[in-house]
């Protein structure tokens, strides 16, 4: 029979037919097995423990109660026996960790009224499986993190790493102080539930830009690693990452990773190995020359885990590209995977399947963490399918498992939740140039569908499927903003369930405006036209009402298939109505079509966010090298004024050589004088004649180092 189990297990064997649930359990190996095992399995079965009843055997190889077993446990890390049968029931691990992945595993088998009899072997791929809290942005809050805890006990994840670095404690400049009573206090109370939940808490610290390579600095950091061991942390990390200068040299990060190893880390009794994230920490930042990497390799204590991101800060995990690492660094690398993080594309929520990575990667690593979304009940859809992945690689479906992870999560809404996250998967265009399929069922019928329009022939059928999709895109909307199985995901999701309700009616609308259009109803179609207009306008409203951030504001959904499709249909239909009828309906300003060109490299494929009276350009978090000559031109779909527009490069220094012009024709040039502010920022504006160019150019002679902080550009 079809038995499921969360992650799936590497080997089940049914034994004969489903038998019936006994009343009670007699409990055998209690004073020996793992306590926390003992506890979740009291704590389930609860009245159904008797002394009398079925026997169940519960225990670590080696305990008296699992005894007879023993030789059927599986000697990997984690591993468990389980057996169900009518003579009695074995929950047996080789290690404490795996009999509570034993009493997991028995707890999903579990009816009420029957058991299958089963035998199973199973153990992890994957050493250390879990999250790296890690993104950039709202930290997660006390509560969603124990949730998340509890989360990655049901899913076997072993691991969650503490590391926002927005928490001043954990990075600059506080990361030498003892954190405040009040914040120890809960960091003591996720290590309490982590252990609950078998899960480790690693506490990273981020000693980033100031760390000065002298005892005093080295000796605040193990006082520091006390202070948290006080609090119950037995796991810790170093993080390197996005620093420069002094704190980048190999070989003084090195010597201080070497002495915590030495007099921290392994003179404890209980502490796991110590991680650390390299600053070089992808392929494409790697730079053979610098020797960095060698030195990690060769220099590095062989007992330290060394982080990495895979070929690109933003990628898909290869087994070529682990295997390249494990050479470098002399160890296989512990994988921080950067997705679903969203810190780059906040006004998407990413919810599609977690594919791409390598199925024979097991072999060259040593760990495999997920950074989240700050969107913490969102993001379990992404970390559910990652546990499944890295349990048991071999047997991963990324569609099963998605499919399963959405009704683990919204079991009496599944269905709903299904159609919005189908929609809710790409990034769009983004710095990273990382994307994620979008729409996939619905994409062939929508561009068939266009096509035949556009040529004057579609098929009914198409029209129908996407009416269809449309209506279930207005129900998921409406469904989901009532549940209440979940109230803090749908809370997180609530504006991006707004525009999806918005994106069904307009759907819906658009496709009535086509069929009124081509029977000749003007009074049908001015009603809907308006309609379609309205809502749109509405978006534009949520838009600018909710998830405000300086990065990518707003609330984008189906942005990769269905808003397109919207758009096509409502321009296709109003150009004909407008032939037609003699009239000049304007059409959908879905965006103040603004185009950019530059010849700055790292500008190049720079999404801009286009409202209707302003482009921001996305800021950028790396460095931008931005040599002499170098421009960045923006072209508008009209002649403006342009009432302001504002440059903010964090840059102490100079700015004399940035220089800003305007233009009606793209030939004739004109200087915009341009003011520096308090803060360093470059203000200009344009009331003359209006224009259609605006550029910004690097005119001295050399190559200017500045970050893309704030570039906007206002119309009117
Ligand atoms: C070992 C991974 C370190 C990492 O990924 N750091 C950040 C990270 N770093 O990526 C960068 O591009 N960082 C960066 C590059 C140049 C200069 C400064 C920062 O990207 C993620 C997605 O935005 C963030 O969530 C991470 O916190
Ligand atoms: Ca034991």
């Amino acid at each position: 029979q079809d038995i499921q189990v969360q992650p799936t297990p590497r080997q089940i064997t049914v034994k004969g037919e489903n038998m019936a649930t006994p009343v009670t359990f007699r409990l055998e190996g209690e004073r020996e097995a793992n306590p926390r095992a003992v506890k979740l399995l009291k704590t389930f079965l609860g009245d159904r423990l008797s002394s009398k009843g079925l026997p169940l055997y519960l225990g670590e190889k080696g305990d008296r109660a699992v005894q007879s077993r023993k030789r059927q446990i599986p000697e990997q890390p984690e591993g468990y026996y389980l057996e169900i049968n009518p003579k009695g029931i074995t929950l047996a691990g080789n290690d404490e960790r795996g009999t509570y992945y034993a009493v997991r595993t028995f707890m999903q088998l579990f009816r009420d009224n029957h058991l299958p009899q089963v035998e199973i072997r199973d153990y992890p791929d994957v050493r250390f499986r879990g999250v790296v809290e890690g993104f950039y942005g709202t930290p997660w809050s006390h509560e969603a993190r124990l949730r998340q805890l509890r989360f990655y006990g049901e899913n076997k994840l072993n691991t969650y790493i503490y590391g926002p670095k927005d928490d001043p404690y954990h990075s600059s400049p506080n990361w030498r102080k003892p954190y405040p009573a009040k914040d120890a206090a809960r960091i003591a109370e996720l290590v309490k539930v982590a252990n609950e939940n078998e899960v480790d808490f690693v506490w990273a610290i981020h000693p980033g830009l100031d760390i000065r390579w002298e005892t005093s600095d080295r000796d605040s950091l193990m006082a520091k690693f006390e202070h948290m061991y006080d609090l119950g942390v037995r796991s810790f990390a170093v993080f390197f990452d996005d620093i420069s200068g002094e704190g980048a040299k190999a070989d003084r990060q090195v010597e201080l990773l070497n002495y915590v190893d030495d007099h921290f880390v392994r003179v404890k009794p209980d502490v796991t190995p110590l991680i650390v994230c390299p600053t070089e920490y992808n392929k494409d930042w790697a730079r053979p020359e610098s020797g960095y990497l060698a030195t990690i390799g060769t220099k590095l204590n062989p007992s330290v885990e060394v982080m990495w991101t895979g070929d690109r800060v933003i990628s898909e995990i290869t087994r070529e590209g682990v295997e390249w690492i494990r050479e470098q660094i002399k160890r296989p690398s512990y994988i921080w995977w950067n997705f679903p993080v969203s810190d780059y594309v906040r006004d998407h929520v990413l919810l599609g399947e977690v594919y791409g990575n390598g199925k024979d990667i097991a072999g060259s690593i040593s760990g495999f963490v997920a950074n989240p979304m700050e969107w913490a009940e969102a993001s379990k859809l992404a970390i559910y399918c990652v546990a499944d992945y890295t349990w048991n690689m071999q047997s991963y479906d990324r569609s099963r498992s998605w499919h399963r992870a959405i009704r683990a999560i919204m079991p009496e809404n599944a269905e709903a939740f299904t159609v919005f996250a189908r929609h809710n998967s790409d990034l769009g265009e983004n710095v990273h140039r990382f994307r994620r399929e979008e729409s996939v069922e619905i994409l062939p019928v929508a561009e068939r569908f266009m096509k035949g329009y556009q040529e004057g022939r579609y098929d009914e059928r198409d029209f129908l499927a996407l009416q269809e999709e449309f209506e279930r895109v207005a129900e998921a909307a409406d469904l989901l903003l009532v549940d209440n199985e979940n109230e803090a995901l749908i809370e997180e999701i609530t504006p991006w369930l707004h525009q999806f309700k918005i994106l069904g009616d307009a759907g819906r609308e658009a496709l009535v405006m086509l069929k009124a259009e081509e029977r000749g109803d003007r009074e049908l179609f001015l009603r809907k036209y308006n309609h379609v207009k309205a809502l749109r306008k509405r978006s534009y409203e949520l838009e600018r009402q909710f998830n405000q951030n300086p990065y990518q504001p707003g609330v984008k959904t189906g942005t990769t298939v269905l808003q397109p499709l919207v758009l096509g249909i409502f321009t296709e239909a109003t150009e004909r109505f407008n032939r037609k009828n003699g009239m000049d309906l304007p059409l959908l300003a879905d965006y103040l079509p603004c185009k950019l060109t530059t010849n700055v490299p790292q500008l190049e494929h720079l999404p801009l966010q286009v409202y209707p009276n302003r482009v921001h350009l996305t800021p950028l978090l790396e460095v931008v090298k931005w040599p002499a000559g170098g421009y960045l031109q923006l072209e508008l779909d009209d002649l403006y004024r342009i009432p302001g527009t504002r440059m903010n490069f964090d840059v102490k220094g100079d700015l004399s050589w940035g220089v800003m012009e305007v233009s009606v024709d793209g030939e004739n040039w004109q200087v915009v004088t341009l003011t520096r502010d308090a803060r360093g920022r470059l203000n200009g504006k344009w009331e003359d004649t209006p224009v259609k160019f605006v550029r910004f150019t690097n005119s001295g002679k050399d190559e200017q180092q500045v970050y893309l902080r704030e570039f906007y550009v206002v119309f009117s």
